[in-house]
């Protein structure tokens, strides 16, 4: 028997422990990769999004392959067959391979006694094909593949463009890095990504950011690891700009955690920056990105709606305000979102934000800024939180950020596409 770990067998496993049991794929992924090639870690990770992605599909095929439901234990083998018919619809490897690869996880799952029923029902989608594709796409949450709650919230939101919503969070995210202006500039370092020939091309809504025409290894980059660049996606990078940190100025990044937008401001300003979480865990990932660059910062663990119980009582010039949202702008990178958040979620997110933000306001000085940003798609979160917020407080003047950014309809709100989908809104403290 050979010791390397079946990815199938390991794919069946992360997908039930996401699904069923709630886990987050981000913190599941790198403990089922733990010593696999890399070849095989890229394998068990495209089977595991692209199940995550047609997960409502995949299960009504097997409604109809599958005579007696696999439950309690024997889920995992659901997922197994997921795995399975996900090789065979979506992916280049070939079909006879597909099927015997995914029977041979039967072996590490300790499960031989499966294997003909696995087989047979693989190689029954493979002859119903056709039939059950037209017959899933009458179901919305197939055709979709979105749970009903939210195709109903896009659909109200957007009415004119849910559908390419849908479809783009279907889609794998680009990857783009983020330029450390303290130490190049964003044409110096494209210029130095064209001398080691790494595809790439440059967009001007973003100044700091370069797109990658290909995801790769971060440590192939010229001096990642000194911190002449970091991984954050284009819509992300507009928080430090919307902030505008100057030298010397007092920031709060009030939901810190993992950093990105805190170094992205120290990049761009000699500043004082605390840097605040109420997660202790996140907050050490905040250090490591502070000293790949090699800038700091003062790190505080603590809740943004009790400031009392951290706060020295010196107001901020500027406050960053990174609020934990829905995520349903991120889908494309996080699909397991669309599985683990609920309907009910929004409502206690939006609940919590608007906490946060009247618990926050006070630290601002007077003439100070406040960014307020989600990476949310949905209004509740955004436009309707801030447009309360401004309604419920006369020292607050509602800075444009674009054309049609007003008070009643206030706001940036980028869906996903060229960067992934975020929003903003810029307040600033009246004198
Ligand atoms: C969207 S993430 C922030 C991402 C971060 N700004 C970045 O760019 O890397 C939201 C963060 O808010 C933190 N958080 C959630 N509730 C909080 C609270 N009540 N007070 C402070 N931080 C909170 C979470 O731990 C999480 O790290």
């Amino acid at each position: 028997m050979s010791n390397v770990p079946n990815v199938r067998a390991l794919a069946a496993e992360t997908l039930y422990n996401v699904v069923d049991k709630g886990a987050s794929l981000n913190q599941e992924l790198p403990f089922a990769s733990q010593g696999l090639p890399p070849k095989d870690k890229a394998l068990l990770q495209q089977i595991c999004y692209g199940v995550l992605r047609y997960l409502p599909s995949l299960e009504n095929y097997c409604q109809h392959l599958v005579e007696e439901p696999l439950k309690g234990k024997r889920r995992i083998f659901q997922f197994l067959l997921y795995v399975g018919i996900y090789q065979l619809q979506h992916m280049r490897v070939p079909p006879h391979a597909a099927i015997s690869e995914t029977v041979n996880a039967l072996q590490q799952l300790r499960a031989l006694g499966l294997k003909g029923l696995i087989n047979a029902i693989l190689r029954s989608f493979q002859r119903q094909q056709l039939e059950l594709e037209e017959k899933a796409k009458l179901i919305p949450v197939c055709l979709y593949n979105h749970p009903n709650w939210f195709i109903k919230q896009v659909k109200e939101a957007y009415p004119d463009s849910w559908e390419d919503l849908l479809a783009e969070n279907q889609q794998q995210a680009p990857m783009w890095l983020r330029v450390n202006q303290a130490q190049y500039s964003t044409q110096e370092y494209s210029d130095m990504l064209t001398a080691n020939d790494i595809e790439h091309t440059l967009n001007p809504d973003f100044i700091d950011g370069i797109k990658l025409a290909k995801p790769r290894d971060v440590f192939s980059l010229p001096e990642f690891d000194t911190g002449a660049c970091s991984v954050q996606d284009a819509a992300a990078q507009l928080a430090a700009r919307f902030l505008e940190p100057k030298d010397d100025d007092t920031i709060l990044d009030a939901c810190a955690a993992p950093g990105g937008k805190t170094c992205h401001i120290l990049e761009l300003a000699d500043a004082e920056v605390l840097a605040l979480d109420s997660d202790a865990t996140r907050l050490e990932r905040v250090k490591q990105n502070l000293t790949r660059i090699g800038l700091g910062a003062d790190l505080q663990c603590g809740d943004a709606s009790q400031p009392h119980t951290w706060w020295d009582e010196k107001q901020f010039d500027r406050i960053l305000l990174d609020v934990p949202c829905s995520a349903t702008g991120v889908i494309r990178r996080h699909p397991d979102i669309k599985w683990l958040r609920r309907a009910s979620d929004i409502a206690d997110l939006a609940a919590l934000q608007g906490d946060i933000l009247d618990s926050i306001w006070p630290l601002l000085k007077p003439g100070g800024t406040l960014v307020y940003a989600t990476c949310s798609v949905l209004p509740q979160e955004n436009q309707q939180q801030v447009a309360k917020f401004l309604a419920n407080n006369n020292d607050v003047e509602h800075i444009p950020l674009h054309d049609k950014d007003t008070p009643t309809t206030p706001g940036l709100q980028l869906l996903p596409g060229e960067s992934d989908g975020f929003y903003y809104a810029k307040l600033v403290k009246k004198i």
